[in-house]
């Protein structure tokens, strides 16, 4: 395992879940507190050949601001059997950098000189809840209640960490609490962009499973 290091972002490991009609009176039960419901829409972008998303990176508009997610190690997958983790770049000119890389051109001056295509696009309204943790730590556990403007809905557990060392630990964490909540499943649950191309871009999402992105 790599060494310590100081990473461009933060580390999102996640779990998602199918929230049952339970789940908002287990996260009060459980002393969560209601943090904020916002509503948002996500752009996702990609090129034509589909070379972000078939090496896992994830590049969308969310509101104003760029944003991208890929895997902590370059090469590898984000997806750890039903869990994720992923780093998430908020930066602009590193964004443009990774992306440049990924693609493999040189960096343009701002994002829109890439020429990427919109893939997918939709609104969510989203509750963000927080977990008192056990032990005093500088991690975090949020839990999210997702609704997209395309009928569906998920949830999702996170917690944030700074470094690969803490990630196992911090599966273990999402795994337990989606426990306490009553929402723990063996199998990876769908998430809004996965369920958004099942629908409405089957080509993409079909290479995505043969590149088991998904
Ligand atoms: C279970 C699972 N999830 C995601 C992927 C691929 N993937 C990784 S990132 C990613 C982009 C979407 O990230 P996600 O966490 O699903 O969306 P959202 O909850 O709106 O973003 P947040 O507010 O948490 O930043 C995808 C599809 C996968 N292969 N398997
Ligand atoms: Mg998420």
């Amino acid at each position: 395992m790599a060494p310590s290091s100081h990473l461009s972002g933060s580390i999102e490991v996640e779990r998602k879940f199918v929230p049952g009609p339970e789940v908002e009176k287990s996260l009060y039960a459980l002393g969560a507190e209601l943090l904020k419901e916002i509503i948002f829409r996500d752009s996702y972008y990609d090129s034509a050949e589909l070379r972000l998303t078939l090496n896992d990176y994830w590049l969308r508009k969310r509101g104003d601001s760029w944003e991208l997610k890929h895997p902590p190690q370059p090469g590898t997958r984000g997806l750890f059997g039903a869990s994720t983790q992923y780093l998430e770049v908020t930066e602009e000119d590193k964004i443009i950098c990774k992306v440049s890389e990924v693609l493999g051109v040189p960096s343009p001056p701002n994002m829109e000189a890439f020429g990427l295509n919109e893939f997918a696009s939709f609104v969510t309204r989203r509750r963000r809840f927080q977990l008192p943790l056990e032990e005093s730590s500088s991690t975090m556990a949020m839990v999210d209640l997702d609704e997209a403007d395309f009928d569906f809905a998920v949830g999702e557990v996170e917690v944030i960490v700074q470094t690969q060392e803490e990630v196992q630990n911090a599966f273990q964490k999402v795994e337990e609490i989606c426990k306490k909540l009553g929402v723990f499943q063996e199998s990876a649950v769908q998430g809004k962009v996965a369920t958004f191309l099942q629908l409405n871009r089957v080509e993409h999402y079909r290479q995505l499973v043969e590149a088991h992105v998904f």
